[in-house]
């Protein structure tokens, strides 16, 4: 074997964590069109085929708008249930050994899916998973930056129920125009919860917003960060504060964020000492499950073994799992490269 396919087969055999996931984003088409037939919903492409073909994307914004147009088949606690467990059913194929999902609750709650629908699907799925296969979990709830921070607290409110079932904060959708200050008192409130938070900050918005989401929001992790490489200070910053980036190839490369895997930064990124995790973040709609990227990753940029061995370590120490699993899966990991 070429050491490319032998790093492969590594990246597919090592114990993974997914950090920065979607649940939406996992919606395939083919889920789509049966759970829209079983709720009598009508969706704007005709066929599975007309679908796929439509998931050409020149930015987040053309993404984000069939995102949201998918998931609208989503109404009763049974499919937000579906959904998940197809997801998990998968990613246990590929040995990944601890997920952090995130969800969208304002783009269910907007189209009259209420929250209780929308978690307990979700939460049942996750408590299946970790009694069938031993895998651990946690749960995210994401903001959408596009509304209004009134609207997060209206969220929040709904969430108080449920905190027990909920580990952290997130922050997505449109980024341009819509910088992490704008949400400032919602995240210091869910801070004083004692929720962890993390938010998506440089994927398309400039660095002065991965600034702000450490400054000012104070975040525990920064979701994709890519942005922050423009700014010397800024990686010195993340550096000191020690936080993780998810960062998500394959999502880089359809979104246009990378024009060429050869160019994606992940190499660059770990020589600058960043602790960067490879994730999925929409696989339905981006081409691909964690194996997939870690392919990717190692096709296109000639990632290293070590440098593989790297993003698995900084996958198990930047997760919110507790420290006695991240010791258990960090020897698993270690008597698999030696
Ligand atoms: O990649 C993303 N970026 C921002 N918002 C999102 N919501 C789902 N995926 C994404
Ligand atoms: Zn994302």
């Amino acid at each position: 074997m070429n050491v490319t396919d032998t790093l492969i087969t590594l990246a597919k055999q090592m114990p993974k964590t997914e950090l920065h996931l979607h649940i939406e984003g996992t919606f395939e088409p083919e889920q789509m069109f049966a759970i829209a037939q079983r709720n009598k919903v009508e969706l704007t492409y005709q066929t599975v085929e007309a679908l796929k073909a439509a998931y050409q994307f020149n930015n987040l914004q053309d993404f984000l708008d069939l995102y949201y147009q998918g998931m609208s088949v989503l109404l009763h606690e049974v499919d937000f249930y579906d959904l998940t467990m197809a997801y998990l059913e998968k990613v246990n194929d590929e040995n990944v050994v601890h997920v952090e999902i995130f969800f969208d609750p304002q783009g269910h709650t907007e189209r009259g899916v209420p929250f209780d629908t929308q978690i307990k699907g979700i939460y049942r799925a996750l408590q299946d998973a970790e009694k069938k296969w031993g895998m651990t979990t946690r749960l995210i709830m994401s903001f959408l930056r596009h509304l209004s921070e009134e609207s997060a607290f209206e969220t929040l409110a709904a969430a108080k129920p449920y905190l027990d079932w909920i580990d952290g904060i997130g922050l997505d959708s449109s980024e341009l125009g819509h910088p992490p200050e704008k949400f400032l008192r919602v995240f210091q409130a869910c801070k004083d919860l004692g929720l962890k938070v993390t938010a998506h900050a440089g994927e398309e918005g400039p660095p002065e917003y991965v600034w702000q989401a450490i400054e000012q929001i104070h975040v525990d992790r920064i979701d994709h960060g890519n942005r922050a490489l423009e700014d010397e200070k800024l990686v010195e910053t993340i550096r000191q504060k020690n936080l993780t980036l998810t960062v998500c190839p394959l999502s880089n490369l359809k979104l246009c964020v990378v024009n060429d895997m050869t160019h994606h930064p992940i190499k660059r990124m770990l020589a600058l000492g960043l602790n960067a995790t490879v994730n999925s973040d929409d696989p339905a709609y981006f081409g691909g499950y964690m194996n997939d990227n870690y392919s990717a990753l190692i096709k296109g940029t000639g990632i290293n073994k070590a440098e593989l061995y790297q993003l698995a370590q900084n996958g198990i120490t930047g997760s919110w799992m507790n420290k006695e699993q991240q010791q258990n899966h960090l020897k698993t990991l270690e008597d698999l490269f030696h």
